[in-house]
């Protein structure tokens, strides 16, 4: 049999040999402060990618808060008491949330935003997101939309304990999203954690792969990683400087 066709019995049992996509686009879910930037950091620089030049990154991450709407005057107001729900799928521009991925998948270069949360709105600034290998896109709700759930070739789910996230996301949000507790534990009990519960925790069930305690979670990370850089074989057994190709002599297709 010829390197990369299928026999009989693998189309029957649906093991098609497929080509690895490009890029390969990885969605990373969970709860607020689970650490879904600290796994993708953690992937990025595994993967060797962290003193790499922006433009010739093989690796990107998109992070989903990114795509929060601009907010009319009065719900700027309410943002402002901690009362506008920033944890409901409303809160996002779908269109340019999508788009952007659709334009990353065909390979073109975006444009992105800086979001700030302190002012709870996009940056003027923008900066430009070169095509890459891999696209991890993260946030609380990047399952949440059918339309991007299928975009995704591997999608993972950081699980992490509510009190944990809750402690981490108190001394992250006074240190560095400028909130005070009053505000914070006021937003999270009214809005965060019940919307963590209608429309975050749900999609837990469309993850490949659920990754207990985050970051802190090695083994898991090291398997992705391999995994990822099983992909990205045979031109380097890890992305160095050069850019790989994708060889679908050497993917092992799934039944699914
Ligand atoms: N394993 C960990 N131990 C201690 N602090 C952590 C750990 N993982 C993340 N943090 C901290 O918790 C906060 C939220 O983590 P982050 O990765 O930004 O989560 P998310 O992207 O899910 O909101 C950050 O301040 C981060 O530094
Ligand atoms: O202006 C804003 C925008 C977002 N939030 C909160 O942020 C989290 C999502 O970010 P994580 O990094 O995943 O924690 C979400 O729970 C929003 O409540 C905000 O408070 N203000």
């Amino acid at each position: 049999m010829a390197a990369g066709s299928t026999n009989s019995w693998q189309r029957k049992n649906g093991f098609e040999r497929e080509r690895v996509p490009r890029p390969f686009v990885i969605g990373v879910a969970g709860g607020t402060a689970s650490g879904k930037s600290s796994v993708c950091a953690k992937i990025m620089q595994q993967l060797g990618q962290d003193d790499v030049d922006h433009k010739q990154r093989q690796v990107v991450i998109i992070n989903q808060d990114t795509f929060y709407r601009p907010l009319t005057e009065e719900e700027n107001a309410k943002a402002l008491k901690g009362e506008f729900n920033f944890d409901h799928p409303d809160a996002f521009d779908n269109d340019f949330m999508v788009n952007t991925l659709k334009d990353l998948v065909a390979g073109k270069e975006v444009k992105l935003p800086q979001y700030n949360y302190k002012t709870n709105a996009r940056e003027e600034k923008w900066h430009t997101v070169y095509p890459a290998d891999v696209v991890l896109f993260e946030g609380i709700l990047v399952f949440y939309f059918k339309e991007l759930r299928d975009m995704y070739h591997m999608k993972l789910f950081v699980d992490t304990d509510p009190d944990t996230r809750l402690a981490r996301r108190v001394l992250r949000d006074t240190k560095e999203r400028g909130r005070d507790i009053e505000n914070i534990l006021h937003q999270y009990t009214t809005l965060v954690k019940p919307a963590f519960e209608e429309f975050c925790l749900p999609t837990k069930k469309y993850a490949d792969v659920i990754i207990p305690r985050g970051a802190d979670n090695t083994v898991a990370i090291d398997l992705i990683v391999q995994h990822i850089q099983e992909l990205l074989r045979p031109s380097a057994n890890k992305i160095g400087n050069k850019r790989p190709r994708y060889n679908s002599d050497s993917f092992v297709g799934r039944p699914h």
